[in-house]
């Protein structure tokens, strides 16, 4: 990637569409107006125009956006071209776009990551705003919106300012000591501190679930004894025909997922294969990868159809043991230690599970707008400033020693904003995103 390249690409999504969105960002985007449509229009003021091949033969006529850098999106000076939303005149507009010397396609995320790099965002801005381009329930752009807004930047910023101060107090204390020690009461009360902020680090990636939840979903699993009726409940929750319902018992092998949006939380439910013994190597299989799932669940549904016991389940998940096919006897007393009873056939207690689950789910979800480390890569960074910190021991450390462990500590802290230590990793960030965003 070069900066003085600029950049075009469709931004708006497929196409036929009623409108399509061309973007192009970086030095030559005047240049592109002026070619196009004949001049520039006044910054951020639409302006209807008709835009004209390298030949002078109009493409399209549409509104033109022009914003100027370094207080655009993208940092850069950004020309957005909003034509009629067909495919051959989004293809004449790059053809002609991309004929203009210094003009190449844009490639996935390369739009953010100008952003980036022009300093507009941080990596968890970008990350976050990742997410909201993936949002699918309420609560996920609700958490997404708050994160592209910065919240996990100020979160990142307010623990990197408390290390800096630790480090200068530590630093200052150095310089004006005799013997090059630090005092004791100096390197006491910075210990202190950094234990306070190990302490917060330490809680808020014990939160990191939550913010997992809202971008992965909160993991039912749908666990039993063959032709206990887990597939059935899959489909009446799904409302449609997932999984394969048969009387045959070991029909289920593979784990089968489904996704539904719970008031706003993203709530996978996986119906796995009948817990047994099996004979047949194929379920064996099957009956393995239904005891992975429960233990990665956040939530299990334990079905036991009548007559049966609830066996012993694996995991730490909480369990909740619903007595299927209640039709088949409805008017018996509720079973005695079971949460609910219910009948896929009939769809009774279908809706009460499901505002079960929903009120699992939102409890274990937590607010969405607060800011966690989620992702892998930020709980990753926060993990190892931690290691660090951890090891900080002033009284105990000669002072160099010491000092350097809190410096390491802040230069890994630093890559959770993407100001050190991610330049490996920026492909595989950006990449994630569309072309054109
Ligand atoms: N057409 C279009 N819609 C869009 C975007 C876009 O780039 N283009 N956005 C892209 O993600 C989002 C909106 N975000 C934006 C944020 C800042 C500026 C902007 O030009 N800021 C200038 C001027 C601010 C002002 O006039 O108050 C600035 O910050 O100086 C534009 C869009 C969503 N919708
Ligand atoms: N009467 C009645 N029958 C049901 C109900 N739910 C499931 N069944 C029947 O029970 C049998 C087994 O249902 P499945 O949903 O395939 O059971 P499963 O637990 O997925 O079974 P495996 O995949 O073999 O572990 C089928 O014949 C279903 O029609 C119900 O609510 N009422
Ligand atoms: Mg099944």
């Amino acid at each position: 990637m070069r900066a003085e390249d600029t950049i075009a690409a469709l931004s708006s999504g497929a196409l036929p569409a009623g409108i399509a969105v061309l973007r192009v960002s970086g030095p030559a985007a005047r240049l592109a107006m002026e070619s196009l449509a004949g001049g520039v229009p006044d910054p951020r003021r639409a302006s209807l125009r008709t835009f004209r091949d390298r030949s002078g033969v109009p493409i399209d006529r549409g509104l033109l956006l022009f914003f100027p850098g370094p207080g655009s999106v993208s940092g850069e000076d950004l020309a957005e071209f909003h034509v009629h939303g067909g495919r051959a005149v989004a293809a004449a507009m790059l053809a002609a776009l991309t004929g203009i010397s210094g003009v190449r396609l844009a490639e996935a995320g390369e739009f953010t990551r100008r952003a980036f790099e022009n300093g507009r965002i941080d990596l968890t801005e970008a990350e976050g705003l990742a997410d909201l381009l993936a949002a699918e329930t309420e609560g996920q752009r609700a958490r997404a919106m708050a994160q592209a807004g910065g919240s996990l930047r100020q979160l990142a910023d307010a623990w990197m300012a408390r290390l800096l101060r630790a480090r200068a107090l530590i630093e200052a204390a150095f310089d004006f000591s005799d013997e090059g020690d630090v005092a004791d009461d100096v390197a006491g009360g910075v210990a202190a501190e950094v234990a306070a902020l190990a302490g917060e680090m330490r809680r808020s990636l014990a939160e990191a679930r939550r913010g997992e939840i809202w971008r992965d979903g909160f993991h039912v699993v749908i666990a039993g004894a063959p032709n206990a009726g887990k597939s059935s409940l899959l489909n009446a929750l799904a409302e449609r025909e997932v999984a394969i319902v048969s009387p045959v018992p070991g029909t289920t092998r593979d784990v089968i997922e489904t996704r539904l949006d719970l008031g706003g939380v993203p709530v996978r439910f996986s119906d796995t294969a009948g817990l047994r013994a099996a004979d047949d190597a194929v379920e064996a299989i099957g009956v393995e990868r239904a005891r992975a799932a429960l233990r990665q669940a956040d939530l299990v549904l334990q079905l036991v159809a009548p007559g049966e016991e609830a066996g012993e389940l694996e995991g730490e998940a909480p369990v909740l043991r619903l007595r299927t096919k209640r039709d088949l006897a409805p008017d018996g007393p509720p079973p005695a230690g079971f949460d609910l009873a219910l009948s896929a056939r009939t769809g009774e207690g279908i809706d009460a599970l499901v505002r079960r689950v929903a009120d699992a789910a939102r409890e274990a979800a937590g607010d969405p707008a607060r800011a966690v480390p989620a992702r892998l890569r930020q709980r990753e960074v926060v993990a190892g400033t931690l290691a660090h910190l951890d090891a900080y021991d002033p009284l105990h450390q000669p002072a160099e020693v010491a000092a350097e462990t809190l410096r390491l500590a802040a230069d890994r802290l630093g890559a959770l904003t993407g100001r050190r230590g991610v330049e490996d990793l920026l492909g595989v960030i950006f990449g994630e995103f569309c072309i054109g965003k």
